[in-house]
């Protein structure tokens, strides 16, 4: 089946609203964010691959903002037969819907619970690996580091935690240089002057990138033993923290 396209911002939009998950963006999710993100289809890939190697028997393993559910997929088409449970959470409504039916048609056997909260609210046990792939840059900066603790405690010792972001750099021109090759991916993948503008008119203060040192700072600061990049391109990335 090929992903409805992403065509979302491609008219002149009156009001430049917000950005939501909300129907339109889950309709169109898996072509905007492979579009959008460049590495997104390694990096979920990868987190198949981690969670094969940190997934402890009898445990739980959770993907926090969890959308249409490709992270969790990963990770279950990856897992032998090891008594795991996976978790996916996120506080769309709309995406959750659509994720269920997609879980459904898959066959493998680890069970996924869905559950629609907010990651700042649940209850995290027994988890050998915890996934937040694009899902911290949405939440509140004065509530990050909670929620890194949170994960911390709730991570058995020899757990991972996965954290894919966008990020920013101190270096100015660095930065500038980043975000300029970000749009190059986008205008290689389709979109338009208009779409790439109007997007990121629709994601300023709702989408807060911070610097690599922030997020190796907090994590460290949780009680992280290790932490480093593992993939990066442009000002996205993927880091592994080690419990
Ligand atoms: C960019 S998407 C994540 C993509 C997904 N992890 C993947 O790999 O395909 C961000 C998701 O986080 C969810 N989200 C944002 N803030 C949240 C919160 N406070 N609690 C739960 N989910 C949240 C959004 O609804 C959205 O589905
Ligand atoms: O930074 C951008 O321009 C993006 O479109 C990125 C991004 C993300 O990183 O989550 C923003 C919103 C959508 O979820 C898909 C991609």
């Amino acid at each position: 089946m090929t992903d409805s396209r992403d065509t979302i911002y491609a008219d002149p939009l009156r009001e430049a609203g917000l950005f939501t998950f909300d129907d339109n963006v889950a309709r169109v999710f898996p072509d905007m964010i492979k579009r959008s993100v460049p590495g997104y289809t390694t990096i979920v890939a990868m987190t198949g691959l981690l969670a094969q190697r940190y997934a402890a028997p009898g445990s739980n393993l959770y993907d926090l903002g969890c959308s249409l559910g490709a992270s969790s997929l990963a990770m279950r088409q990856n897992l032998d037969h090891r008594d795991c449970r996976i978790i996916g959470v996120d506080n769309s409504k709309a995406m959750l819907e659509r994720c269920r039916t997609i879980i459904e048609t898959d066959t493998h056997d680890t069970p996924v619970d869905l559950v629609c909260a907010d990651i700042e609210n649940i209850a995290i046990d027994n988890a050998s690996v915890v996934v937040l792939n694009f899902t911290l840059q949405f939440i509140p900066l004065a509530q990050r580091d909670a929620v890194i603790r949170h994960i911390y405690k709730g991570l058995r010792p020899g757990g991972v935690m996965v954290l894919s972001e966008k990020v920013t750099f101190e270096d100015p021109h660095l930065d500038e240089l980043n975000i300029a090759l970000h749009h190059e991916f986008k205008r290689a993948n389709g979109y338009s002057e208009l779409e790439i503008a109007q997007k990121r008119a629709a994601i300023e203060n709702v989408l807060l990138p911070e610097t690599l040192a922030t997020h190796r700072e907090r994590m460290a600061n949780a009680g992280f033993s290790a932490c480093d990049v593992w993939f990066q391109c442009f000002n996205f990335a993927s880091m592994v923290a080690l419990k």
